[in-house]
């Protein structure tokens, strides 16, 4: 990603880059190269003279233009990505100062919705590898590929790994999922200023069930099915235990692993090392972040809230918990809180009867069966049989998809009467008119977030949402969606996508050095950005605009911060936290080189 060639001294602007290097290594290394901006001074210095075009352009202006001038002439949005991340092997300087430039126009190309096609295209999207790939073929060379990166002890401040079982809603997609450990760190510098050079990609390639991948003559990755149980587990070992021994001080951020692994390695690893899982938390607090604002313009109170997850997953139940969570600060108790929450599946609504079939973390929400006696049942279709992507699931459809048959979604919807409904299922179109009618027909202010990624999974458009229920909908959605116009009101769909929260609450726990993740630094980072969308006017978003992600990660980083110290968590506790955030964030400018 960078050479290890320059020593770079200080934090932000007016830092000085010191380096050995010369002439084309100097232009050949990302972290160094500012391309037509060197100063005469520098091309003396560093030997570029001659290799470089006579105009010097030190402001960055002209390399911006150019740059935004080629990237629109890119014809797709993939090969956009594409020219993004040829542009970052180039210069690491300018992509993030493009970026950040653009954002509302180049988030959606760099990370979320495009990323999912990248990945699904990754053998065309790969140029220069970046990050470490590391192999369950190979547990024992975890550390001495970890430490071919080249970074020293105190050189990294974050590492992002996925398994890439179930990236976004597109499942799974072997070591082409590096490219979502590498958006998501994209993310974490252009909103929260973590310094792109201190971060490390990381995929775990445990190898894939994806057929496709498999018969891929192009695939990059190991050509076997997924390996589970005890040697998965050691496997996710070797990496912690290397990870914390190379790179002590650094943060580890779990993304995109399947539901049947997904709390399990949160749970050995939350207590004792500074670790969240982003679907699972990251998610939960921005979609809480995204409800205090929808609860409160509702008039409700938290205490009345009927609360329907259709998805029951790794984001579904992150989702509940959060919420259940909420329910008890707000005075009720927990066995309460989890009763006032249903969630559906592929078997539709989890009941108790279904026992041990159900996965752990869903056990607490199943409903008693003696409550739902009486609902009627639906006959369907079972999956095909090659469905395998959540075989717990897949299977209790099976069983009991002809008799007695499932309570589907249309069925709790009407019995229940939700006032908030959340879609993780990863399945396009499931609230349907009829469902969303109805809903709307038993509640004053209904919230509905469909936030399935990408774009074209969501269960159902904001457009659909607010026409079905004549604009009184709360709605704020997974990936981004434009203005909709409805009898004269202008509704801006606020993006509960976890990008607008890991990025602060990553760097609130870097800069106070938090030894782990609290649920209490959790909820400071979802009352932060719901802090921060305060236009309560007909129409206005739920949620702060993607516009600024840099103000809204500042602001949750520092109350991350302050809530690690408040804990006793942190191991450095500046005085005035908001200055060590301002001082630790690094932005897209052109530092001064000099030769030694
Ligand atoms: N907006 C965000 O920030 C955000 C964050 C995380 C995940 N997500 C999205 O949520 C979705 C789920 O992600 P996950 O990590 O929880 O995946 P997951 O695989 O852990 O969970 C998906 C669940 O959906 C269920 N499901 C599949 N088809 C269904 C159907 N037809 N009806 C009902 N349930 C069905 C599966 O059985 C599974 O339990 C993805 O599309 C992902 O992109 C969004
Ligand atoms: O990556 C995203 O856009 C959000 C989330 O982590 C997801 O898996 O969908
Ligand atoms: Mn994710």
């Amino acid at each position: 990603m960078f050479s290890r060639q320059a020593r770079i001294s200080g934090f932000g602007a007016g830092r000085r880059i010191a380096t050995t290097a010369r002439g084309y290594d100097v232009l050949r290394d990302p972290a160094l190269n500012k391309g037509t901006a060197f100063t005469r001074q520098e091309r003396a210095a560093l030997g570029l003279n001659g290799l470089l075009p006579p105009a010097v352009t030190t402001d960055m202006e002209p390399q911006l233009a150019r740059a935004y001038r080629a990237y629109r002439a890119a014809p797709t949005d993939l090969a956009k990505h594409i020219y993004m991340w040829r542009l970052h092997d180039d210069n690491v300087t300018l992509f993030y100062a493009l970026l950040q430039r653009h954002m509302m126009d180049m988030l959606p190309v760099v990370y979320d919705p495009v990323v999912g096609e990248a990945i699904e295209n990754y053998s065309e999207v790969m140029t220069r590898p970046r990050g470490v790939f590391l192999s369950i073929d190979d547990p024992d060379s975890v550390e001495e590929r970890l430490a071919a990166f080249g970074a020293g002890a105190d050189d990294i401040d974050l590492l992002v790994a996925s398994d890439a079982e179930e990236i976004l809603g597109i499942g799974d997609w072997g070591s082409n999922g590096i490219d979502i450990s590498i958006g998501k760190l994209a993310v974490y510098t252009a909103a929260a200023g973590v310094d792109p050079h201190r971060v490390v990609p990381v995929i775990l390639d445990v190898g894939t069930d994806n057929e496709k991948l498999l018969n891929d003559p192009l695939y990059i990755g190991y050509r076997h099915s997924r390996v589970r149980g005890d040697a998965y587990d050691a496997f996710i070992d070797a990496y912690v235990t290397a990870a914390r021994k190379l790179f002590p001080k650094a943060m580890l951020h779990w993304e995109d692993f399947g539901s049947t692994n997904v709390r399990r390695i949160l749970d050995r690893y939350r207590n004792t090392v500074p670790t969240f899982n982003d679907d699972v938390q990251g998610t939960g607090a921005i979609v809480l972040g995204a409800l205090i604002n929808a609860v409160e313009r509702s008039g409700a109170s938290w205490a009345d809230q009927r609360v329907v997850i259709l998805g029951a997953g790794t984001a579904g139940v992150g989702i509940a918990d959060q919420i259940r969570d909420q329910m008890v600060r707000h005075g009720v108790g927990r066995q309460d809180a989890v009763r006032r929450i249903w969630l559906v599946d592929l078997p539709g609504l989890l009941t108790d009867g279904m026992g041990d079939d159900l996965l752990d973390f869903q056990r607490d929400y199943a409903r008693p069966e003696a409550e739902i006696a009486q609902y009627p049942r639906t006959p369907c279709e079972t999956l095909p049989a090659t469905e395998t992507r959540w075989p717990a699931m897949a299977g209790l459809r099976a069983k009991i998809a002809s008799a007695p048959g499932i309570i589907d979604l249309a069925t709790v919807v009407k019995a229940v009467h939700p006032t908030i409904l959340i879609g993780t299922s990863t399945t396009p179109h499931l609230f349907t008119e009829a469902i969303v009618r109805d809903m709307a027909s038993h509640v004053e202010r209904p919230i509905i977030l469909p936030l399935s990624n990408p774009t074209q999974l969501h269960e159902a458009t904001p457009m659909q949402l607010i026409e079905w229920t004549d604009g009184k909908v709360l709605v704020a959605t997974g990936a981004p969606f434009d203005d909709v116009e409805h009898k004269g009101v202008t509704y801006t769909i606020g993006q509960a996508n976890n990008a607008a929260l890991y990025p602060g609450l990553g760097f609130g726990t870097i800069v106070s050095r938090a030894t782990t993740v609290s649920d209490a630094m959790i909820f400071a980072a979802a009352q932060a950005v719901a802090g921060q969308a305060t236009d309560t006017a007909p129409g206005a978003a739920l949620l702060p605009s993607n516009e600024d992600l840099r103000e809204t990660s500042s602001v949750v980083a520092v109350q991350v911060a302050r809530k690690a110290i408040e804990q006793g968590l942190a191991q450095e506790k500046p005085d005035n936290v908001v200055e060590a955030v301002r001082e630790r964030q690094w932005w897209p400018v052109y530092n001064p080189v000099e030769a030694v």
